[in-house]
């Protein structure tokens, strides 16, 4: 299952996969059928439009994850995908990140002496780590850089708020608003999850006039063209699902 934030990602993502099969509403977004090649490993991928933000993202991906479990035919491979802002100069407008880490970057306490993660007050979780081989292949297939992704409730509008991301995490190469929520809900069920981002604009001062969103989303089609080579006409790994993606 491939999750996006807005429709117009979702079509972005179809157009790299393959024709439509069917749309069908669930409770929390919408989900569509994508059929794979002939003497694909697996029959389908489904595109779930999940809303902006982490919370919409693990509310929807959780219950399309919860649904398909239910139904017999869990998903085995959970993608974030969408567009993002890049951090120069790893990630110029219109290239491709894929995560090695999806780190929940505002997920914590303001503290006197800093930001404090979540982790650094006992609870929970900031991280996740995608299958690297698969990171690897996934972004070769892309032409994508790999780095971390960062999951952000509020986009960076400011030089000051992108350099304390960027002091905070060295290896960011982009950020974007849904990854981490789309993890954790993957991690919920076992599954192991990517996240691929394409670059509609820069990380910094706010100017929406400079953000690049159709050219974002022709490379995010490509991206997505490029998963779609590694999971259905390379080697697929004996999962013993019948719905791994
Ligand atoms: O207006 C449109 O046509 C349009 C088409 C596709 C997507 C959008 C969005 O506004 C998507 C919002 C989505 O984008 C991610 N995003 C993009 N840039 C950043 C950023 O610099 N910082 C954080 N998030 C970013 C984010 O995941 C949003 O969900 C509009």
């Amino acid at each position: 299952m491939l999750v996006t934030a807005v429709a117009a990602e979702r079509d972005a993502v179809v157009a790299g996969l393959g024709p439509t099969v069917t749309h069908r509403d669930l409770p929390a977004g919408t989900l569509t059928r994508v059929s794979a090649p002939p003497g694909a490993p697996f029959g389908y991928a489904d595109v779930l439009v999940g809303g902006v933000g982490p919370a919409a993202a693990a509310a929807s991906a959780g219950g399309a994850l919860t649904a398909a479990a239910l139904g017999g035919d869990p998903y085995g491979l959970v993608v974030s995908a969408g567009i993002g802002g890049g951090f120069a100069p790893g990630a110029p407008v219109g290239g491709v990140v894929v995560a090695d880490a999806i780190v929940a970057a505002d997920l914590g306490a303001e503290t006197a002496d800093g930001f404090v993660p979540v982790t650094g007050l006992g609870f929970g979780t900031v991280e996740h780590r995608p299958p690297a081989a698969l990171v690897r292949d996934v972004a070769a297939a892309a032409g994508a850089a790999v780095g971390t992704v960062l999951t952000v409730s509020t986009v960076t509008g400011s030089a000051a708020r992108a350099a304390e991301l960027t002091d905070r995490h060295p290896r960011a190469l982009a950020e974007a608003m849904e990854g981490f929520g789309v993890a954790e809900a993957a991690a919920a069920h076992g599954c192991p999850v990517l996240e691929i981002r394409a670059m509609s604009n820069a990380v910094g001062p706010r100017d929406r006039t400079a953000w690049r969103i159709p050219e974002a989303l022709a490379a995010l089609t490509s991206a997505v063209a490029g998963l779609a080579a590694v999971r259905w006409q390379g080697s697929a790994q004996a999962s013993g699902r019948k719905n791994p993606s």
